[in-house]
């Protein structure tokens, strides 16, 4: 479903000393044996999710559709970006007066933008979906605190119908507040961290709300859970992907740029950022992930990935076939010299200019991944986002790094509760 392509300096990725580490990564990940592995429930979560369960989720996000206009979903980073990446792949570019908007907050910390959302959202009907695995990270809980108060002011006793969280089944700040106010609950499992989770109730909540269809997502994640469980290297795109990688990085492209020319997919891109970023980054090991959308960054960071610093390999991310086009036509003054461009679609363009973009990094030195996706819609993102998990946990044993832990994100955010002087922390 997913194709990949390689061009490059010959590698020897799949020498049978290299397959023999692959295979032996393979049988420890499925039986899950690896480092961390007490978090790979999201490897059959596809598979093992019960209609009970997506009944509930899609119950909840009718009532939500007809109990307000807006959704707030509080959440930052695995809490927030596969719901994101997901809903800006499918949703349409510009949308006049949408009867329903999910909109997000608790990603950063910023006055003006809380600010600014509560009085857009005023005079509309909103509802909330807070979502944190731990239930104490600071982002959301700060944004959630002005939220939540907005809520009560505004619809009193009502408000507790109008929240729901969704967190850890057992522990944290906010599964204490949610059970305190009767909010509805729904569940982060134990075994599935937050950058995993997406076809979890984390993502397929917001999902659900925002119109997408739940069952076309899981079934395109269920087909690349059966395709790429199999250890079958010359059809399994997702050990290509992390094999190849891994090659390069052992040669010294230490940075991977995914690039992609659909603008849709920018949130993808940021949601495997984090996919990657904080699987493999440890232990002064890994590949640093960094995205570009083209053409608009050829006319910016094209002259760095073409000239700079030797140490990047490029993934290209390419949708093969679009759903709405337009073409190029004949002026009757050819003022801006285009009119040989007649009959090539917009589509066209792009899909040439990955060629050439491509052709030209190579010879820049820059070794070239292409993950050929056939279009974008549910089944295929779907299927693309469990893709890049299972890739990113081979990768990251290739590193013989544990993917699913982030020991590294504790050090800045202690010193800045040391900073702030949180109750604990002030004698440090
Ligand atoms: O869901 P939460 O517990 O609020 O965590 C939200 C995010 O913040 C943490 O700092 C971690 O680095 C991320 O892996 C996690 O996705």
């Amino acid at each position: 479903m997913v194709n990949i392509t390689y061009s490059g300096q010959k590698q020897d990725v799949f020498s049978s000393e290299k397959v023999s580490n692959l295979q032996t990564i393979h049988e420890n990940l499925y039986k899950k044996q690896g480092a961390g592995s007490n978090f790979l429930g999201w490897l059959d979560w596809p598979s093992e999710l019960s209609e009970e369960f997506m009944t509930n989720l899609k119950d909840t996000a009718e009532q939500i559709q007809k109990q307000a206009d807006v959704l707030i979903v509080i959440g930052i980073g695995g809490s927030y970006l596969g719901a994101k990446a997901v809903i800006e792949a499918l949703k349409p570019h510009f949308e006049k007066n949408p009867n329903f908007e999910v909109l997000f907050a608790g990603q950063h910390v910023s006055g003006a933008y809380l600010k600014q959302l509560m009085e857009y959202i005023d005079g509309r009907e909103v509802a909330l979906n807070v979502i944190s695995k731990s239930g104490t990270t600071t982002e959301p809980a700060i944004a959630f605190r002005f939220l939540q108060r907005y809520m009560e002011d505004r619809y009193g006793e009502e408000a507790s119908d109008r929240i729901y969280v969704t967190t850890d089944e057992h522990k944290g700040a906010l599964l204490n507040l949610a059970k305190e106010k009767g909010y509805q609950r729904f569940v982060v499992p134990d075994d599935v961290g937050g950058r995993y989770s997406v076809f979890t109730a984390v993502g397929l909540l917001p999902i659900a709300a925002a119109g997408y269809n739940l069952n076309e997502l899981i079934r395109g994640a269920k087909q690349a859970e059966e395709e790429l469980s199999t250890f079958d290297i010359e059809n399994n795109s997702a050990i290509q992907y992390a094999a190849i990688r891994h090659d390069l990085y052992e040669q010294g492209f230490t940075n991977e740029v995914l690039a992609t020319f659909e603008p849709k997919l920018s949130y993808v891109q940021e949601w495997w950022k984090q996919l990657y970023g904080e699987s493999e980054g440890k232990e002064h090991k890994g590949i640093f992930p960094v995205s570009v959308t083209y053409t608009t960054d050829l006319h910016s960071l094209g002259q760095y990935i073409q000239d700079g610093k030797r140490d990047l390999l490029e993934s290209f991310l390419i949708v093969e076939e679009v759903d709405e086009d337009i073409e190029l036509f004949e002026a009757e003054q050819n003022a801006d010299g285009l009119n040989y461009l007649a009959g090539t679609s917009l589509h066209d363009f792009n899909l040439v200019a990955y060629k050439g973009t491509s052709n030209a990094h190579l010879s820049g030195g820059v070794p070239q991944i292409g993950i050929h996706l056939p279009k974008v819609d549910e089944y295929h993102i779907g299927y693309l986002l469990y893709f890049y998990m299972i890739a990113c946990a081979y990768s990251a044993y290739l590193l013989e790094i544990n993917p699913f832990n982030q020991p590294g994100v504790e050090e800045y955010k202690t010193n800045i509760f040391k900073l702030l002087k949180k109750p604990g922390y002030e004698a440090e």
